[in-house]
């Protein structure tokens, strides 16, 4: 069976101090191509803009290639009532060295609070959330800065990060202004030895 993933590279930036909006491009040191240091695929209804994200255009197959994520997209919809995804982008993690870097899916076809449905199968992976620059975390970090800088410097470490793991199974949604103001990883993990494969249901408005 041909597999519907892709390894995605592409040349190298033109312009190398341009840094891509989100990371979750790497440079190869070898071939000096940018590329995805997982596998993905992009499903989509028909008649949609298309979806670019890092210069990247990814071909949009359609849900009839795949019963199964008609099923799983069935399903999700019955367990977020009112939801109503038209798109999917799937990543295929080979084991613990692929990842995606933080970044946020805030690219404007999905409007301006877009709800994000997560469903994750196989090998466990962590999943961190940490607030974008500049935007405060809770009141609590908003005081008036009482604290010395020394002090806050000190703390902020992975204060304010946020870490999940999504177990096989686990159904994981972002909404409200969870783009807007955070952004979102799943790190490299030398321990997670298994493939993990993780799609996301979105909605292009
Ligand atoms: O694999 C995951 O849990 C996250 C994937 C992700 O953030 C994305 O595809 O934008
Ligand atoms: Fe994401």
């Amino acid at each position: 069976m041909s597999s519907k993933f892709q390894a995605v590279c592409q040349p190298t930036n033109p312009n190398p101090n341009e840094t891509p909006k989100r990371q979750i491009l790497d440079l190869d040191d070898e071939s000096q191509v940018l590329y995805v240091p997982r596998d993905t695929c992009y499903v989509a209804s028909p008649g949609l803009p298309d979806l670019v994200y890092s210069g990247h255009q990814p071909h949009a197959h359609s849900w009839d290639e795949f019963p199964p994520l008609k099923d799983i997209l069935e399903a999700v919809h019955k367990a977020l009532p009112g939801s109503c995804f038209n798109s999917l982008l799937l990543n295929r993690y080979k084991g613990g060295n692929d990842y995606v870097g933080w970044h946020s899916d805030d690219e404007k076809l999905y409007g301006s609070a877009p709800e994000i449905a997560s469903v994750s199968f196989g090998c466990d992976r962590d999943f961190f959330l940490k607030k974008k620059p500049g935007k405060k975390s809770n009141a609590k970090e908003g005081r008036n800065n009482e604290e010395p800088a020394s002090k806050r410097l000190k703390r902020s470490g992975h204060a304010g990060q946020h870490s999940f793991t999504l177990k096989h199974g686990s159904l994981f949604v972002m909404r409200g202004y969870t783009q807007r103001d955070w952004l979102h990883s799943v790190p490299k993990r030398a321990k997670a030895d298994a493939t993990r494969i993780n799609l996301t249901f979105r909605r292009i408005v």
